[in-house]
Parts: structure tokens; C-alpha cells; sequence
């Protein structure tokens, strides 16, 4: 895993974000994997920033999420389909037809699961995935004890990330309490990753990345065993941790 240290949220949206458009720019039919969440806003918003400015252009490109809430339409507020629309989608010329996430609120999601793996397969994998991280070390919505054989499937969300999101949300109530997620098997079928992770209280998991064995109990930890990783963290959440080199 290689780690590019940046000062703050600022600076490691505007790196994360010139390392995508430089490989839209020099591959257009590029396959992305994108996340949601916080994290990522920043990123999105320098896409779209210069998309206006410069002209990058998606309308090549794939995009495939990582998940979606079960029992929220594409059409609620807080499905992960509306984040992706309202923070990127809407603001590029990308096709909507090639911005793929699941479907959380089709009656069969069993189908729904082996059907978007296999598309993501169709398309022949992803070529870089973006990640975000949950303070559990989660990534999608793959939390502690996820096999990492696993693909695409349905979880109940752990307590802790239901209560991380709920800020997004209302009330804690309305939080949905299981979701449909990319695998970790799916993750690492990916080319490229590029996780990001900004801020003190994600600073006990990057630890916990680094200085950690690879084990089911921190699902990031599988990231260990991938050739391509490149991890964009902040000051706040490096500080004080001592990098493996
Ligand atoms: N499913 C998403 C993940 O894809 C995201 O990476 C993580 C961290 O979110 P945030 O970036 O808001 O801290 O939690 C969410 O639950």
C-alpha cells in the first residue's frame, strides 16, 4: 500500500481528484468505482469543478457504486443513487445509462446481488476503485466478520454504522438497517484502489490499517493483500501513527 500524506480535507480531495482525471484523461472508457459518504464530497466537487473548467470528459466512462440502502428508492434523499446524481452525476456529461449502483428497493435482492456482480463482471471488472473507510474498518458496506470469498450480497449494518450515518438522516430511526453491498471478493477484483481517509476520528482505524494483521475482524485489512493501493490521508488522521515503509 503506498501512502500519500496531505494536510487536510481540502488537500486530499483535490489530490484524489487529480488522480481520476488523470486517468479518465488518458483512459476514456475508464471503469470507476465510486463510494459514498462523506468522504468522498470533496473529491466529487472537483470533478465537477473541473469538468466546467477544463472540459474533462465522462461520457465514456462506466461508473459502478459500491452499495445502496435496502427499502429506499433511487428517488429518496438519502438513497445512495440521489447522493450520486446530486454530488457528481448531474454536474458531468457523463451518461446516466453507464452509472451503475444497486437497487435497493426491488423485491427480489437476492437476484439484484448475483445480477450486479455480474454486470460488474460483463464490463470486465473496474479499474480503479474509490473507497471511503467506516471508523469499524468496513469498506462498502462489508462489515467486521464479512467472509472476504464474498460477493455482492445483502448485511444488516452494524449498530456503530447505522449511528455514523444517521447523521445524514433525521432521525436515527429512519436509518435503514441492511443494505446491499459489493463484496470484498468484488473490492479486490478491482485493478486499483485508492482509499481516502480525512480527519482525527478515523486516525484508531488508519492505525488499526497499518499496524494490524489481515483479518476478517477489519475488513479493510484485506486491502494488505492487493498490488495497487494507494491510500490519501490527511494530517489529522496520520498524525502521530508510525508508516510501515
Ligand atoms: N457505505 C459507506 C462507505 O462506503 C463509506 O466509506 C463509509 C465511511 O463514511 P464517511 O466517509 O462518511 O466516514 O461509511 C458508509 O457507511
Amino acid at each position: 500500500m503506498k501512502i500519500l500524506e496531505v494536510k487536510d480535507y481540502q488537500q486530499m480531495s483535490n489530490k484524489a481528484a487529480e488522480y481520476i482525471i488523470e486517468k479518465v484523461i488518458r483512459f476514456p472508457s475508464i471503469k470507476l468505482g465510486l463510494a459514498t459518504g462523506g468522504t468522498p464530497i470533496g473529491t466529487y466537487k472537483k470533478l465537477i469543478e473541473d469538468h466546467q473548467k477544463n472540459g474533462t470528459s465522462y461520457r465514456r466512462v462506466t461508473t459502478f457504486n459500491l452499495d445502496e440502502y435496502i427499502g429506499l428508492s433511487e428517488e429518496n434523499k438519502n438513497s445512495y443513487r440521489y447522493y450520486m446524481n446530486e454530488n457528481l452525476f448531474n454536474h458531468i456529461d457523463i451518461e446516466k445509462s453507464r452509472t451503475f449502483i444497486p437497487r435497493g428497493d426491488v423485491d427480489d435482492i437476492q437476484k439484484e446481488s448475483l445480477y450486479y456482480e455480474d454486470l460488474i463482471a460483463k464490463h470486465s471488472g473496474i479499474d480503479l476503485q474509490v473507497l471511503g473507510i467506516g471508523s469499524n474498518g468496513h469498506i462498502g458496506f462489508n462489515e467486521p466478520g464479512t467472509l472476504f470469498e464474498s460477493s455482492t450480497h445483502i448485511v444488516n449494518l452494524a449498530p456503530s454504522t447505522i449511528q455514523a450515518n444517521a447523521r445524514f438522516f433525521n432521525r436515527v430511526k429512519e436509518v435503514p438497517t441492511k443494505a446491499i453491498t459489493m463484496g470484498i471478493a468484488t473490492i479486490m477484483k478491482s485493478k486499483e484502489i485508492l482509499l481516502l481517509i480525512s480527519g482525527e476520528e478515523k486516525r484508531e482505524t488508519l492505525f488499526r490499517l497499518l499496524n494490524g494483521d489481515v483479518n476478517i475482524g477489519f475488513p479493510a485489512s484485506v486491502l494488505k493483500n492487493h498490488p495497487f493501493v494507494t491510500i490519501i490521508a490527511d494530517e489529522a488522521a496520520v498524525k502521530d501513527i508510525k508508516i510501515p515503509r
